[in-house]
């Protein structure tokens, strides 16, 4: 990282985020009948930390990592660019290696950075940007609607980054983009968004279609990902057990909402987890 963007990314924590980064329901996808992210709002112990700021304090979240994988030329670089900068170039420049740029969202109230990884398609490259793929909380596979060998190399794609991080604590998220929209008609985008559905169920990957260049969907694409991948790390840190609120029904029992009575611990003087207590 070079100081330009080490700089860039502490006046990024500062700073207020702007008002499209600002999200307080969770965005919805692109399809409801393709995506295995069904949740209809954010996580009810994602809200309660997020209203609760001390229990959020404790939570060592702050930034998210998110990589954008695919083949060369799928439009990539020119995604983050429409998202970052709200621009587009119809000059093709290859991304060596790596880049990142940080975007910083205010999800529920909580300043939230997200890191975004924009890759190499290049397989000379291959080598240099894979070792970038650690500690990814999100993939995004990028396809290009008007050469669909690059949707079937989306799984390998996906491959290389579940290769990358071996036994992760955390599920990374999947998204599969199909990019370009603009350059085919309805009817080609029919037959292509089948197979690109098909594709999104073998790979367990949430479906979208977007343009770069016109910006169709894109604003809404990252501000869904930012807000999936924000609830996944807050329950990864908070838990997604729903704690009830327990009733007193006498004489040291306790009643959950459930009405399964149990003994009070502090009463008995002793702790599920206290190994003397027979
Ligand atoms: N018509 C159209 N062209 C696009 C779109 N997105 C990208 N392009 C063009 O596709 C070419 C490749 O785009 P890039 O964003 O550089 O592709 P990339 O995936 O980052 O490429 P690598 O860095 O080599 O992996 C460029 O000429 C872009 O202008 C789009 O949505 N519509």
């Amino acid at each position: 990282m070079n100081s330009r963007k080490r700089n860039a990314m502490q006046v990024m924590q500062q700073n207020k985020a702007c008002v499209n980064r600002i999200i307080r329901a969770l965005p919805p996808p692109f399809l409801r009948q393709a995506t295995p992210y069904t949740l209809a709002d954010f996580h009810p112990n994602v809200k309660t930390a997020c209203a609760n700021e001390n229990q959020l304090l404790n939570v060592t979240l702050k930034v998210a990592k998110v990589v954008i994988l695919g083949d060369v030329g799928t439009g990539k670089t020119s995604l983050v660019n429409r998202f970052v900068n709200q621009s587009f170039s119809n000059n093709y420049k290859a991304t060596i290696g790596v880049d990142f740029e940080v975007e910083r969202f205010d999800v529920l109230d909580m300043p939230f950075n997200l890191q975004i990884w924009d890759t190499a398609g290049q397989e000379r490259f291959r080598c240099i940007a894979s070792s970038y793929y650690r500690g990814a909380h999100a993939v995004v596979l990028v396809c290009d609607v008007t050469n669909l060998s690059t949707l079937t190399h989306a799984a390998q794609w996906l491959q290389d980054a579940q290769d990358a991080n071996p036994g992760t604590q955390h599920d990374m998220m999947v998204m599969l983009v199909v990019n370009k929209r603009d350059m085919v008609n309805d009817t080609m985008f029919g037959i292509v968004e089948v197979k690109a559905r098909q594709m999104c169920l073998s790979l367990g990957a949430e479906y979208w279609a977007v343009s770069a260049k016109t910006g169709e969907c894109v604003e809404d694409f990252f501000r869904r990902l930012a807000a999936l991948v924000f609830n996944a790390a807050v329950i990864a840190e908070v838990g997604s057990e729903i704690k009830q609120p327990a009733i007193k029904i006498g004489d040291g029992l306790m009643c959950d909402a459930n009405g399964n009575a149990n003994r009070e611990a502090k009463k008995s003087g002793c702790s599920d987890n206290n190994s003397k207590c027979g």
